[in-house]
């Protein structure tokens, strides 16, 4: 083709991007095809809060391959610095930088590795500094994912992802976002329990903060130790409940490492808004206490008020340098986790994950159950429910299904009376009311104290088990097929993390229940054929299909607190995402790979709930017309887009 003939051929295509913004060489906008509307792009500067929102027209698709080959001719994609939508090339605002040369390479928020355009090497001053040839994203996103496949060790995974972590956030966050259903086992339950068990043998290089009982005096001004200035989510841990795995100590880092990914990835929030804690108060485990490559304090954990100064300290200090942060609380043993939560949570922009997540999400799989058997929500005051398990997890999830009974008008005696909760010494009664928590004795039973599971099963005929009681296996074939005879289909939800922890497999609750059973579990399992060829889709009960909307969504209408009735209406708006045909295959959560979308569902409920009761600060009324796309916009989308040099163009 003559060059007149494709220069004609350019201006064609500039001409049909609709409401185009021409900058330099690059068409804003696109032709036909894409989904319509245009879509925001926010962006920041990893060492400033500042942001700019830029529309970008609809994603369309190129004509034809003619045209795609002629405009990819004139602008090369590896010099081209933008992001190339079939034959167009988006405007993608740019982020300034104070860093330089090597530093912006060693840094993960700006690193981009191969894929560093030209003009960039040039004007950040890293020409020489990689090797020659340039990458794109995809590119670079397939070349790991065969060197993740190709490793068939879950925890070789987890390292080679997490390293991709530490060099590239970008890239990091497109596989995670564009590949869920397969990288959540690796940086998540259940490979994130054997990534805490060896974390100080497994240690790199630094990610996170550490507030160790040392540090007391000090808090206040280590925050600043921290070099982002807009932080709008921590999740923080002080180690002693790790998954059921028990006290792990700083090896606990993993779980907010773990948490904040899904955050960014699931929940939209940008890396470097997130920022993984872990309280060091020492730790009870003594195996940690004489471990010669343990990396915390080596020394008892603090107890009364000398733990609690520590925490306090630290929400003191995290919430001076950041006012508007949301603090998760995360697998803080249950002994803690209750009173630290009632401390805070009508002050500090805060909720525990383990008691209000937990809950809210196996509400949410409950209403899914029920639907699936043909029942109405309201009938969940009805039912008969054993939990198994008295601790954060269990207590929360009996809590947020109490209230869930009262708002579908039961009187607080009648939803008391569907609860069977049991631990170790069986049935909770009024027996041993003064050993007691006060969640734990408002679901005490009048009599049959100590009862045990199979015990409780035969007497009461409960309709559904729920298991939190980290002990593998506690689901017995005895006590599940007792389960089956005295319910048509009854629902079993074995929420112990990680996989060994789980009190039944898929498999087994399936064929003792000749598949008649309704099933979630904390941990995934695989798909089951059943004797009849059929398949069995058993779906995860899991926090990660709240907390990161219930983050998204309370830190984008600026909410004073987390209250209970935004964990409701996170539970409904989980519910209501299940289709018909998900429920008929037996999936009471969607599937993963939906995360992104579930979780942008629960932030608008949440802001909805936050708006209607005063609690939003920064969205009104106004916003709530299309608060879908407003939510949209604001989530994180990890592309690459240019990097300039500060001191020349500020944005
Ligand atoms: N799927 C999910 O989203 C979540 C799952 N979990 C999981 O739930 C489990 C429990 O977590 P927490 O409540 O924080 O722990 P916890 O240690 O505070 O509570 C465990 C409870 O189980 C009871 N228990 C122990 N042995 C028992 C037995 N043989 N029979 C009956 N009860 C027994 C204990 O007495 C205690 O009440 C952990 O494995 C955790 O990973 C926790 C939060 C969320
Ligand atoms: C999922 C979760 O938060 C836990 O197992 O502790
Ligand atoms: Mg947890």
């Amino acid at each position: 083709m003559s060059s007149s003939a494709m220069l004609l051929r350019r201006v064609v295509v500039i001409a049909r991007a609709s409401s185009s913004a021409v900058m330099g060489r690059i068409v804003v906008g696109g032709g036909g095809g894409g989904g319509g509307g245009g879509r925001a792009v926010e962006t920041t500067t990893a060492s400033s809060p500042r942001r700019t929102m830029t529309t970008i027209g609809p994603t369309g698709g190129p004509s034809s391959d003619h045209e795609r080959f002629i405009s990819e001719e004139l602008y090369p994609e590896e010099e081209t610095e933008g992001e190339w939508v079939g034959c167009y090339l988006k405007f993608l605002p740019p982020i300034s930088t104070y860093s330089r040369g090597i530093e912006i390479l060693y840094n993960p928020l700006f690193n981009k590795s191969s894929a560093f355009k030209g003009g960039e090497r040039d004007r950040l001053r890293f020409r020489g500094l990689l090797p020659p040839r340039k990458m794109n994203l995809k590119v670079q996103k397939e070349r790991a994912l065969i060197e993740i496949r190709a490793e068939p060790d879950m925890i070789r995974k987890h390292i080679i992802l997490e390293d991709i972590h530490d060099t590239n956030e970008t890239l990091y966050h497109r596989i995670l976002i564009d590949h869920m259903d397969e990288m959540a086992p690796i940086i998540y339950t259940p490979t994130v329990g054997q990534a805490c068990s060896e974390f100080s043998v497994l240690y790199r290089r630094p990610r996170g903060m550490y507030f160790s009982a040392e540090d007391r005096g000090h808090m206040a001004a280590m925050v600043y130790n921290w070099p982002q200035n807009d932080v709008r989510v921590i999740v923080v841990t002080d180690g002693s409940r790790i998954l059921g795995l028990g006290d792990l100590g700083i090896n606990g880092m993993g779980i907010p490492i773990g948490k904040l990914s899904l955050y960014c990835a699931a929940g939209g929030i940008a890396p470097h808004r997130v920022l993984p804690v872990v309280l060091d108060v020492g730790t009870d485990n003594p195996a940690l206490l004489k471990d010669k490559f343990y990396l915390g304090l080596q020394r008892p954990r603090l107890q009364g008020s000398a733990y609690y100064q520590v925490v306090d300290e630290f929400i003191h200090a995290a919430v001076h340098r950041w006012p508007n942060v949301l603090i998760q609380f995360e697998d803080f043993s249950s002994d803690k986790a209750q009173t630290i939560l009632n401390k805070y949570r009508n002050d500090v922009l805060c909720f525990n994950d383990d008691i209000q997540g937990t809950g809210a999400t196996t509400l949410a799989g409950i209403l899914g159950a029920l639907r699936a058997k043909g029942e109405s929500p309201t009938s969940l005051g009805d039912q008969r429910i054993l939990i198994a398990g008295a601790g954060s997890a269990g207590m929360g999830v009996a809590q947020v299904l109490y209230q869930a009974m009262i708002e579908h008008g039961r009187s607080p005696m009648e939803a008391k009376n569907c609860f069977f909760v049991a631990d170790e010494r069986g049935l909770l009664a009024k027996d041993r009311l003064a050993r007691l928590s006060p969640e734990q004795a408002n679901f005490a039973r009048d009599d049959d104290g100590g009862l045990s599971l199979r015990e409780i099963v035969n007497k009461y005929k409960p309709t559904m088990i729920l298991g939190m009681t980290a002990v593998g296996g506690l689901f017995t074939e005895d006590l599940i097929r007792d389960m089956a005879r005295h319910c048509d289909r009854p629902i079993i939800f074995p929420l112990s993390n990680p996989t060994s922890k789980a009190e039944c497999t898929a498999e087994q609750a399936v064929s003792w229940t000749d598949g008649r059973c309704i099933f979630a579990s904390g941990s995934p399992f695989d798909p089951v054929e059943m004797e009849n060829g059929q398949m069995f889709y058993p779906t995860q009960c899991n926090n990660m299909f709240v907390f990161p909307g219930i983050g998204l969504g309370v830190t984008l209408c600026g909410a004073k607190t987390v209250t209970d009735r935004m964990l409701y209406v996170a539970a409904e708006a989980l519910a209501n995402y299940l289709s018909g045909e998900e429920l008929a295959l037996g999936k009471v959560f969607p599937n993963l790979s939906t995360i992104r979308d579930v979780s942008k569902k629960v932030a608008v409920a949440v802001i909805e709930e936050a708006i209607r009761t005063g609690q939003s600060s920064k969205l009104s009324e106004k916003e709530l017309c299309d608060l879908d796309a407003f939510v949209q916009s604001k989530m994180y989308d990890p592309i690459y887009v240019p990097l300039i040099e500060k001191r020349t163009i500020t944005i």
